[in-house]
């Protein structure tokens, strides 16, 4: 975890603009902080010895009205960077994840901790802690070069005690750099946990275990909240150190001044400059090492991202691959070259597919052959046999192992199928095109949905809560089937569609698949008789072979 990474202007190019804005907002700043102190000392000069002090007042009052000005600005871009940076992150880190297969993302419990909390703290990060940065590389260097030329011995007292700070903030730092990442850890491990829960409690309460997640749910905050407490812990006793370090320091540069005055070996213009320039070295840093507090988790994020964001990894080469014809069955000699195909060719082809989860040692799928164009193409097999790696696979969501996948573009129908909070029109065209209401209506004709949908007040706008609260389990499987005939893809692939239906309503469903398949090609995963009676082609992935 460094202060400021500059791969992120490489990773992130939304954050170039703001980031150079905040440079420059901090570098002015730096010179009208020196100036100020110019100003005033002339100010307290001219009125010790009794001159007139209306120019340096004037003065004075120009360089506060500029402080002024340009502390806006920088509140102002320091903000904007803030969103910017943070909202360009979460964009950038949800597309990258859409865009690689499976085995690339993170655990869902690390992606959601990322995209959601870890985004947002790179805020304070961007707009608190890097502007502190900034005045800390310019402010110091730039009184300290004053104090050299004004005052020379000051100088020196500030040059030799100010790496003081830094040392001490870098050793804090180390150490608050292991209790953020434990944090980070409690809070992934919560995250994780409680996605689970949430995902599961139907089950958990039917099965009458729900309350016994509410102890665990309870350990994994308390994990949470002492490391919190800990990081906390340390963020104010080190504010404390830094902060007694440097008015010592402060203290030994006034001190020396003071003597010289006394002795009448320094004016007292030139004793009051040091006297305002010294604390200016020294704040910087202290504020620096107090925003790195508040910015550890920003930084933490920040730098879990930065590989996520980085060019994207070369997917492994499969290990051996085959010659993949075009699916518009029979003919081979139609096909050309793999790379001759055109993505939208309608159909999939896999040749000896293999695919090993990561982590594991066994392969799920070994030398699968599977040819499957316009018609209903079956699955089969038992259950844990890969039939969902495969769609997967087909779907492009995976890398397979081994062997090759070409295809069209497709529509996965998953067993878990993502309904969103919103009207059932929305839910019906989530990922397609704008159609008018008949064709949608069409489509629920299909399936069997239209007249549970016609007896809602609302019709087709009637809400459907989050993962389709509203319907039952049956009419969900109908609506994600719905939306699967509107999709307009040349594959549509369907993970067990009528696994939860009764026997008529899944007739309906095998009707709307037959009748989907006469004009796309549908390679459906069943463990249903009446299915595979319809099917043009059956691939049994336990005899892993394919009959027509
Ligand atoms: N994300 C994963 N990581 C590791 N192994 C996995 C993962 N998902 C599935 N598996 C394993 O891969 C095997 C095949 O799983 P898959 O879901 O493809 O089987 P399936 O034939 O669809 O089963 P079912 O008919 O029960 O739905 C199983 O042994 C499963 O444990």
């Amino acid at each position: 975890m460094r202060p400021f990474d500059p791969a992120v202007l490489r990773a992130v190019p939304a954050a170039r603009r703001p980031l150079i804005g905040l440079a420059v907002v901090g570098v002015a700043q730096g010179v009208a902080t020196i100036a100020t102190a110019f100003a005033l000392a002339q100010l307290v000069v001219a009125a010790a010895r009794r001159e007139p002090v209306g120019d340096p007042a004037a003065y004075l009052l120009v360089v506060l009205a500029v402080r002024a000005v340009l502390s806006f600005v920088g509140e102002t871009v320091a903000a904007s960077a803030g969103t910017t940076v943070s909202g360009a992150v979460r964009a950038q880190l949800l597309g990258r994840w859409l865009a690689v297969p499976a085995e690339q993302r993170p655990s869902p419990a690390r992606a959601v901790t990322l995209a959601a909390q870890g985004s947002t703290s790179i805020e304070p990060y961007v707009a608190r802690f890097l502007p502190a940065l900034v005045t800390a590389a310019v402010v110091p260097a730039l009184a300290v070069v004053t104090l050299a030329v004004v005052d020379w011995p000051s100088a020196l007292v500030v040059v030799l005690t100010l790496p003081l700070l830094p040392v001490f903030a870098a050793l804090i730092g180390a150490t608050t750099r292991d209790a953020t990442d434990r944090r980070w850890g409690a809070l992934a491990d919560l995250s994780g946990h409680f996605l689970d829960v949430v995902r599961g409690l139907p089950t958990l309460v039917a099965y009458g275990r729900g309350e016994r997640q509410v102890g665990v749910i309870g350990e994994v905050s308390q994990r949470h909240r002492r490391a919190t407490m800990a990081t906390l812990r340390l963020a104010f006793l080190s504010s404390a150190a830094l902060e007694l370090l440097a008015t010592i320091c402060v203290a030994i540069v006034a001190v020396t001044v003071g003597l010289r005055l006394s002795h009448g070996s320094l004016d007292l213009g030139t004793g009051l400059l040091a006297i305002l320039l010294a604390p200016e070295a020294y704040w910087p840093i202290r504020r620096v090492g107090a925003e790195f507090h508040n910015a550890a988790d920003g930084a933490a994020a920040l730098s879990a991202a930065l590989p996520q964001l980085a060019t994207p990894q070369e997917t492994a080469a499969p290990q051996e691959t085959a010659h993949c014809p075009t699916p518009q069955l029979p003919s081979d000699a139609e096909a050309g070259e793999p790379g001759d195909w055109p993505p939208s060719s309608p159909g999939v082809c896999a040749r000896g597919l293999g695919y090993t989860y990561p982590g594991s040692e066994h392969p799920v799928l070994h030398g699968v052959e599977l040819t499957a164009a316009t018609g209903l193409t079956v699955v089969t097999g038992p259950s844990g046999s890969g039939k969902s790696t495969l769609l997967e696979l087909l779907a492009g969501l995976r890398t397979p192992t081994v062997g090759s996948v070409r295809g069209g573009t497709t529509h996965l129908v998953t067993q878990r199928p993502f309904l969103t909070v919103g009207s059932l029109r929305d839910n019906l065209l989530l990922g397609v095109r704008p159609l008018p209401d008949a064709t949608v209506w069409r489509a629920l004709r299909q399936v069997g949905l239209d007249g549970a949908v016609a007896a809602q007040p609302e019709g087709l706008q009637s809400p459907l809560g989050d993962d389709g609260r509203g319907l039952s389990a049956g009419q969900r499987a109908r609506l994600v089937l719905a939306r699967a005939c509107l999709a307009e893809v040349d594959v549509v692939l369907l993970d067990e569609p009528t696994a939860h239906l009764d026997d008529e309503s899944a007739a309906w469903a095998h009707r709307a698949i037959r009748e989907l398949a006469t004009r796309r090609c549908v390679v459906a995963v069943t463990h249903r008789p009446e299915l595979l009676a319809l099917a043009d082609h059956h691939v049994d992935l336990a005899a892993s072979e394919v009959t027509a």
